[in-house]
């Protein structure tokens, strides 16, 4: 039995082929930011109290106007389809079991109006705008049609990012046999066999692409790189807000000047994200980027950390640093791999139940009631050794004016 985001890992692993399992991994360049979206959550201490009624615990948040049942978010992944059959409609069942918002990116297999149909969860669809502009507006008006609440711009991926492994492993869509991976693939027939009952093996909103037949597969970075406008600026931003009419929601911001000027432009959330590490290495940490933004935009806009996140005491830091919800990517990735729909419920089970337990003995009930007050925000002097090897230093963290740190 998985009792830890781990264990689904472990499990993924063993029942992924290595270079479907190196694609969900992949971190760009030397792996600093994926590593540090980690190993700084270690720098958050927590200050507990004491003789505090713990026996009603409340985790349920309020965002872009909704009351969400957990603050806990299905970030947007690519290629979820290829490690189940209908992957991203199987993950987002599995958020309207747990009353979680799902996030469809662009690049799923399955299509925007087949995850809508399968799935009663509050849907995001994430975007990533086509130097095709005629491409992009069709997007934006399939996902309106079918019903999705907010639209997620993508805005840290001007171009990919340099996932060594994945070139390495000559990972294609559809993923190609070759002479390298073809024993692996072998001592993985369980999921070949599972696949078989997948309706396709690439990027479904774009099957008519010339692009993409079965004959013809393509490197995802090539692909994307051809397809992805890297001239996208805040004028595109006005210019989505003027088609889409509901809440926009900026996903991949890593510093205040650009909180500020989202916040200008009257965007409803940002998400403060890395992409996990796989786009620009040597960006910090999200988690400790996220106060830098709470500041920055001072209640103007909801704020959502992603990254790094693996247990529920993570959750719980970032709460108390300002956000509203989190955002995961590989955790539920791996329990969809894992189990499919089960295993995507079993990864937010995992998270919801350890973000009760730490509420409960930190004498904090209730989510929502978190601050700063919650954590030691000086790293004390047994953190030396995670701090000096994580090249951040121990004052990165900006204090709130006023805060109330010392109550
Ligand atoms: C396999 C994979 C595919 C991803 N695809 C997308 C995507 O299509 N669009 C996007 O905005 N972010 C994408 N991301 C980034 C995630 O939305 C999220 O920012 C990241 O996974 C968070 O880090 P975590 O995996 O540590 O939770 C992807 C991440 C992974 C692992
Ligand atoms: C298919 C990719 C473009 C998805 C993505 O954004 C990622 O792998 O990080």
């Amino acid at each position: 039995m998985s009792v830890s985001i781990e264990d689904l890992r472990q499990r993924a692993r063993r029942r992924l082929p290595r270079t479907v399992f190196d694609y969900v991994e992949g971190a760009s360049d030397d792996g600093f930011t994926t590593a540090a979206n980690r190993r700084s959550f270690e720098r958050y201490l927590f200050r507990a109290r004491s003789l505090v009624d713990v026996s009603v615990i409340d985790h349920s948040t309020t965002l872009l106007g909704e009351r969400l049942a957990t603050p806990i978010i299905l970030g947007p992944t690519g290629l979820a389809g290829l490690l189940a059959p209908r992957g991203e409609e199987l993950a987002a069942k599995a958020a309207a079991s747990r009353g979680a918002v799902f996030t469809l990116s662009t690049m799923s297999i399955g299509t925007i109006e087949e995850v809508a149909a399968a799935s009663s969860a509050p849907l995001w669809f994430q975007l990533y705008v086509w130097k095709d502009r005629g491409v992009t507006q069709s997007l934006v008006e399939r996902a309106k049609a079918a019903g999705y609440r907010a639209l997620c711009l993508t805005v840290d991926v001007p171009v990919m990012g340099n996932r060594e492994q994945d070139r390495r492993n000559g990972f294609t869509v559809p993923p190609r046999l070759h002479f390298s991976n073809v024993m692996d693939v072998l001592r993985h027939l369980g999921w070949v066999l599972r696949m078989t009952s997948s309706p396709r093996a690439t990027f479904g909103n774009f099957v008519d692409h010339p692009a993409l037949t079965q004959a013809n597969a393509v490197g995802v970075a090539r692909f994307t790189n051809s397809q992805f406008d890297p001239a996208v600026t805040w004028k595109d931003v006005e210019w989505l807000r003027s088609i889409w009419p509901g809440p926009l929601v900026l996903k991949g911001i890593s510093c205040a000047e650009d909180a500020r000027k989202a916040v200008s432009l009257g965007v409803e959330a940002l998400v403060v994200s890395n992409h996990g590490g796989r786009q620009l290495d040597f960006l910090p940490a999200a988690i400790d980027v996220l106060p830098e933004v709470v500041d920055a935009v001072e209640g103007r806009s909801e704020v959502i950390l992603d990254g790094g996140i693996r247990r529920g005491s993570d959750i719980v830091k970032a709460i108390a640093l300002g956000a509203r919800a989190c955002m995961v990517g590989r955790p539920f990735l791996y329990g969809l791999a894992a189990n499919g729909r089960a295993g995507v419920e079993r990864a937010l089970d995992i998270l919801t139940s350890e973000v009760d337990r730490t509420l409960a003995l930190l004498g904090c009930p209730r989510l929502s009631e978190l601050d700063r007050s919650a954590l030691r925000l000086d790293a004390p002097a047994s953190l030396e050794r995670v701090t000096t090897s994580s090249h951040l230093g121990p004052h990165a963290l900006p204090r709130r004016a006023g805060g109330t740190h010392e109550s």
